[in-house]
């Protein structure tokens, strides 16, 4: 087979514009759909309702009436508080979303339960801890959560946990209503000049600096993640953890849950701190190893602890909440009107947005892409999921597809082209012919690593200009045989290469031969010995089936050799039809691809 360069000739273009508008209720191929009511970034779709239907909204706990009501706008809600995991995950395979504060344990038995229905999470506050991102990711399911609406909701409930703890407030009021008058007994301790150390110098752990300092304590923070100019510009010096727990007066405790977090505060940790440290915990329970901390208030290193959260909620005899020196509220950092209110129309928007096809900003579990990229990457989107589709089913049946390469021609540094969100489409087109796994941005990755499917990329530097995010998107697969031999490349692999042209995506390359077809529809591709009237042959077969031609381009070696014919068909051909055209003498072979 001849294997060299080859020209492309157009004889005709009739381009035809598959609209991605927004409020398309899906089809099975996805599309990248930048929303032209309000400009929102989507991503590609993967919630498919009949044209009426509603998505079905689980609300597991106490949400907003705004955020309710929003989301009755577009769904059926259904409000089913204290349900107990049995009873969530027989509801679940209902559901299309679900929405939970930090009091239900969405466990990979939910998404297992959910049969693939379960499309998103929303969190309804900060913590995802209580969330199994790994099975939700595994499950193709997006979770969501609204990060900024109760971040002074808890810092101000740092701070009344501060003060209240430093002049000794429960205790006294306990007492007072008990019928005593302890006036010696509850004598505190003043704020002013104390160091106080804010471990986790996020949302909540700046805000809460920011009120400290305003008390006139003296505030240092450890954050290996926090931007100094931050904590600089509210006059915060970052210190290390050593030093933050050694030198404080008060230790404010704000970072997440993570295995590095996890009992962060233990006996070894107590033991370096001041005597008479006095400790605030309204991030979560588990940063704090409690048994050590009841050791820690028996020996008097903790003077006291003023803790919203716990590692079990609600925590059962716990000697650490009936320790006289410990002031205790039931996880209420985020509980005013106001920040749930907030909470609730930030949740129901990302839910509603993420079940529209939007790439919801607070996603936790899919890559976040800006929009201008979102934006300019779109119909590279659609051409990276069309030449996965079409390369594997060039594949020949019982060939696996373990090696992918995908090259991405573009005049831009590497830095300057996020291919995430292509390689995810790639993915998409590759594995869903040939699977029943449903692939999305956010278990693209995991699902082609579950198959032992291995994409590599690599960048082809073109000279050309760095305005367009591409030029051209080459995928090829390796160590497969191909039921369209002159689809195979020089060194054997599957290679099919694309280009968008006024928009649309278009074959550009199969194999080594050069064609130009837009792919939309379906294609044949014909390999023939190149002579005169072949392709008035093949298109009056076609004709005679009521097979309409969309797009047409020859590709060939050299004159009166072989050639690759791209044919763009509207219909699907009848077996007949395939048949007369595989009929044709000069027809060495052909392939008919469904994109
Ligand atoms: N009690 C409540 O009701 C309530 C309300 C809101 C938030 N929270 C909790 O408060 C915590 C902070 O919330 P946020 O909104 O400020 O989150 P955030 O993500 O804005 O801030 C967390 C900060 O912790 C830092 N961090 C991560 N690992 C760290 C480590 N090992 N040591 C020190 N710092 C580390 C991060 O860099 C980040 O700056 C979360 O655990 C959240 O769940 C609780
Ligand atoms: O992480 C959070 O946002 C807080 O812990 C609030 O949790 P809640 O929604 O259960 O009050």
């Amino acid at each position: 087979m001849a294997a060299s360069a080859s020209s492309a000739i157009n004889l005709s273009i009739k381009p035809s514009h598959t609209s991605l508008s927004w409020q398309t209720h899906l089809s099975s191929t996805s599309a990248l759909a930048v929303s032209p009511l309000s400009g929102h970034r989507q991503y590609p779709r993967f919630v498919i309702y009949a044209v009426g239907d509603k998505p079905t909204v689980l609300v597991a706990e106490k949400l907003g009436e705004a955020g309710v009501n929003l989301l009755k706008e577009f769904a059926d809600v259904d409000c089913s508080y204290n349900l107990t995991p049995e009873e969530l995950c027989n509801k679940i395979s209902l559901c299309d979303a679900l929405i939970v504060r930090s009091g239900t344990k969405v466990s990979r038995e939910v998404f297992e339960s959910s049969g693939g229905r379960l499309k998103v999470v929303g969190r309804a506050g900060v913590g995802i801890d209580n969330v199994d991102l790994a099975a939700a990711t595994e499950h193709g399911c997006l979770v969501v959560n609204a990060p900024t609406a109760n971040t002074v909701a808890a810092a101000e409930h740092g701070i009344a946990l501060l003060t209240a703890m430093a002049r000794n407030v429960a205790q006294a009021d306990a007492s007072v209503k008990a019928g005593k008058w302890l006036r010696n007994k509850y004598v505190g301790v003043s704020l002013v000049g104390k160091t106080l150390a804010v471990m986790g110098f996020g949302k909540v752990g700046s805000e809460v600096a920011r009120r400290a300092k305003g008390l006139g304590m003296h505030v240092i923070a450890h954050d290996p993640y926090a931007p100094a100019d931050r904590a600089r510009a509210i006059g915060v010096e970052l210190v290390s953890f050593d030093k933050a727990i050694s030198s404080a007066d008060f230790i404010s405790l704000h970072m997440p849950l993570t295995p590095a977090t996890n009992k962060v505060l233990n006996d070894e940790t107590f033991s370096k701190m001041k005597k008479g440290v006095r400790i605030v915990n309204v991030a979560r329970g588990g940063v704090i190893d409690e048994d050590a901390l009841v050791r820690a208030l028996d020996a008097g290193i903790v003077a006291q602890a003023a803790l919203d959260v716990f590692t079990v909620e609600p925590p059962k005899d716990s000697k650490l909440v009936q320790h006289e020196n410990v002031t205790a509220t039931p996880h209420l950092g985020a509980s005013t009107m106001e920040a749930q209110e907030g909470v609730a129309i930030e949740i129901a928007e990302a839910v509603v947005g993420a079940l529209n096809g939007e790439l919801a900003a607070t996603a936790v579990n899919a890559p976040m892409v800006p929009a201008e990229v979102l934006s300019e990457l779109k119909p590279f989107v659609a051409l990276a999921e069309k030449l996965g589709r079409l390369a594997v089913q060039l594949v020949a049946g019982g060939s696996g597809v373990k090696s992918v390469k995908v090259t991405y021609g573009s005049a831009r540094g590497p830095d300057d082209l996020d291919t995430r969100l292509l390689r995810a489409m790639i993915t998409k087109g590759l594995i869903e012919p040939i699977s029943s796994s449903f692939v999305n941005l956010v278990n693209a990755d995991f699902t082609a690593k579950q198959r032992g499917l291995r994409i590599a990329e690599q960048r082809s530097l073109l000279n050309g200009s760095p305005e367009s995010p591409l030029e051209f998107i080459q995928v090829q697969i390796s160590s497969v045989e191909s039921k369209f031999a002159s689809a195979l490349s020089d060194s054997g692999e599957i290679r099919v290469e694309g280009r968008v042209k006024d928009g649309i995506p278009h074959l550009t390359k199969v194999g080594s031969f050069e064609v130009d077809v837009s792919l939309e529809g379906s294609i044949i591709l014909c390999r023939q010995v190149d002579q005169p009237g072949m392709i008035g042959k093949v298109g009056s077969i076609l004709s005679e089936g009521n097979v309409n031609v969309s797009f047409m381009s020859v590709g060939r070696v050299a004159p009166r050799k072989h050639a690759v014919m791209a044919i763009g068909v509207d219909d699907q051909p009848s077996k007949e039809i395939l048949k007369r055209i595989g009929d044709i003498p000069a027809v060495e072979e052909f392939v008919y691809l469904k994109i």
